[in-house]
C-alpha cells in the first residue's frame, strides 16, 4: 500500500481469505455505553469499546459535560475501563461547543441526553454533519418542551435548551430511525410519564436492550418502545459485542474472492443488525452464524461466509432496509458481480448519510462498468459477473468511512489495483479494516 496527498493505493489480495478474525466493538452499543454511563450515578465498567473517530467524539462530549472518563487502550486495540457518570446532578455546562465530529449517533444521541436538563449546549461536527437532516430529532423533543436555537434551525450547528419539566409524549416516527428513536427514549427518562416511540418498520434496538441493565423501566413489543420517567439511571457493566456492519466488509469480500472461507467471532447477533447474511444468503453465498454468548440481552457469536462462485441478483424489500441501512454500499459492490439485477427497496434514506450514498454507489459502480440506477426510491443494480476494475481506477471515499471501505473492497477482489481517495475515512468506524483483512490472506 502507498499513500500519498490523501490517495491509497488498495493491491489486489494475494491469496485467498482463509480463518479466522474478530471485528472490533459495535459502533451503535459503543456510544450508548458511553452516553448511558455518562447519565448514569456510580462508575460503569466498560469493556470491548470501540476505539474510532466516531467513538472518541461521544467521549469528548460527555467529558465535557461532566463525566469521569478512565478508560485504556487494551491489546486488542478495544477500549476498556470506567466511566462516572453525572447521575442526579445533571450534566455541567461545557466551555463551549461540542463538536460531534463525523457522528450522526453522537449529535443526535446527545440531544435527547440533554433535553431533560436546565441546560443550554452548543453542538456542531465537521462539514458532512452540518449538512445532515437534525428536525427529525429537534421537532419530537421540542414537542416534549425542550427548545433549539436559531428557531427553526434543522441543521448542526444548533444549540439545545433543555428543560427539567419536560413532557412524556407518544411519538409515531415517520422513518426507521434507531437514532430518532433513542433520543425520545433518553428525553423520555427525564421526563415524568411514560414515553413510548413507534415507527413503520423495526430499527436496531440497543437502547431497549442496554437501559434495563442502567435500571430504566424499559418495554418493547408490538413495534412500540417504551420507557417509564422520570428514572434514576445507576451504573452497571457493559460489554459491548464485535461490530457486524465491520463484519459485513470481510463477509462480503469472502464472498467475491475466490476460494475463500472465514469465521468473524465475536459478532452481534442482534436481528436487527444482521440482514446482510440474509442478503448474501439470497445472492447464493453460503453465510451462516451460530450464537455462543451473549452480554445482557445481546446475544453474539461466529459468522462463517465461503466465496460463491455463482452470485445473483435479489430483492431487498422496505422493511428490511434498516437491518442492512449501512450495508447497502459493501451489497451493492456484491450485486454489481451478480447475475441479473438487485433491488433494494426504499433507500432514500442513504442520501442523508455522511455522504449521499445513492449518487456514490450511482457514480462509483458507473466507473466499474456496472449500471445502476433509482427509480424513485429504489435502487437497481445490474450486475456483471466476472467484472474486474479497469486499470488506474480511481474512487473517492468522499470522506465517507463505509465508501472507503467499499472501494478498497472493489480493488481488493479484483486483479488491478483501486486508488481510493480520502481512505483515511475508516477511522470513523474501522481504522484496523485492511490489517484485519490482509490478516486473513492465504498464498495459494
Ligand atoms: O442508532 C444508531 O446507532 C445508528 C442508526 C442508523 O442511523 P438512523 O437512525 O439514521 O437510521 C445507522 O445508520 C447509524 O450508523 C447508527
Ligand atoms: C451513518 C452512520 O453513522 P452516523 O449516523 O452515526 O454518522 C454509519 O456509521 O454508517
Amino acid at each position: 500500500m502507498d499513500t500519498q496527498a490523501r490517495t491509497t493505493i488498495i493491491e489486489p489480495l494475494e491469496g485467498c481469505l482463509t480463518g479466522s478474525v474478530h471485528v472490533p466493538g459495535d459502533k451503535s452499543i459503543s456510544h450508548r455505553a458511553v452516553l448511558f454511563a455518562a447519565m448514569a450515578e456510580g462508575t460503569t465498567r466498560l469493556s470491548g469499546v470501540l476505539d474510532s473517530d466516531d467513538v472518541r467524539s461521544s467521549v469528548r462530549a460527555v467529558q465535557q459535560l461532566g463525566a469521569r472518563v478512565a478508560l485504556e487502550k487494551m491489546a486488542d486495540g478495544s477500549l476498556a475501563g470506567g466511566i462516572t457518570g453525572w447521575g442526579a446532578q445533571g450534566p455541567r455546562t461545557p466551555d463551549g461547543p461540542i463538536d460531534c465530529g463525523n457522528s450522526g449517533t453522537t449529535a443526535r444521541l446527545l440531544m435527547g441526553v440533554l433535553a431533560p436538563w436546565d441546560i443550554e449546549v452548543e453542538l456542531t461536527g465537521d462539514e458532512s454533519l452540518r449538512r445532515r437532516p437534525m428536525a427529525r430529532v429537534t421537532a419530537p423533543l421540542s414537542r416534549m418542551g425542550a427548545r433549539f436555537f436559531p428557531e427553526g434551525a434543522a441543521t448542526l450547528p444548533l444549540t439545545v435548551r433543555g428543560t427539567r419539566s419536560l413532557r412524556a409524549a407518544k411519538y409515531d416516527s415517520p422513518i426507521a430511525s434507531a437514532q430518532v428513536k433513542t433520543a425520545v427514549l433518553l428525553a423520555g427518562v427525564g421526563a415524568e410519564g411514560t414515553t413510548c416511540v413507534t415507527e413503520p418498520s423495526p430499527s436496531r434496538n440497543h437502547t431497549e436492550l442496554m437501559l434495563p441493565l442502567f435500571g430504566v423501566p424499559t418495554t418493547a413489543a408490538s413495534g412500540v418502545a417504551q420507557v417509564c420517567g422520570s428514572a434514576p439511571m445507576h451504573a452497571c457493566e457493559v460489554e459491548v459485542p464485535g461490530d457486524p456492519s465491520s463484519a459485513a466488509f470481510l463477509a462480503c469480500a469472502a464472498a467475491l474472492k475466490p476460494g475463500s472461507a472465514i469465521q468473524i467471532e465475536g459478532v452481534s447477533l442482534n436481528p436487527a443488525r444482521i440482514g446482510f447474511l440474509r442478503t448474501l444468503e439470497q445472492m447464493g453465498v453460503d453465510a451462516s452464524r451460530r450464537g455462543v454468548s451473549s452480554s445482557g440481552k445481546e446475544l453474539s457469536g461466529i459468522v462463517s461466509v465461503r466465496y460463491c462462485d455463482d452470485l445473483h441478483g435479489c430483492e431487498v424489500p422496505a422493511e428490511k432496509i434498516a437491518s442492512l441501512v449501512d450495508e447497502v454500499p459493501a451489497l451493492s459492490l456484491v450485486a454489481a458481480h451478480a447475475r441479473g439485477i438487485t433491488v433494494f427497496r426504499e433507500v432514500g434514506e442513504l442520501r442523508v448519510k455522511e455522504t449521499d450514498r445513492i449518487a456514490a454507489v450511482i457514480d462509483g459502480l458507473g466507473l466499474l462498468g456496472v449500471n445502476a440506477w433509482m427509480d424513485g426510491n429504489d435502487l437497481y443494480i445490474e450486475g456483471n459477473p466476472g467484472l474486474q476494475v479497469p486499470e488506474g481506477l480511481r474512487l473517492s471515499s468522499g470522506g465517507d468511512h463505509r465508501l472507503a471501505m467499499t472501494w478498497a473492497l472493489a480493488g481488493l477482489v479484483s486483479e488491478s489495483a483501486v486508488v481510493v481517495e480520502d481512505f483515511e475515512a475508516v477511522s470513523a468506524s474501522y481504522p484496523g479494516f485492511l490489517g484485519d483483512i490482509r490478516s486473513l490472506v492465504r498464498r495459494a
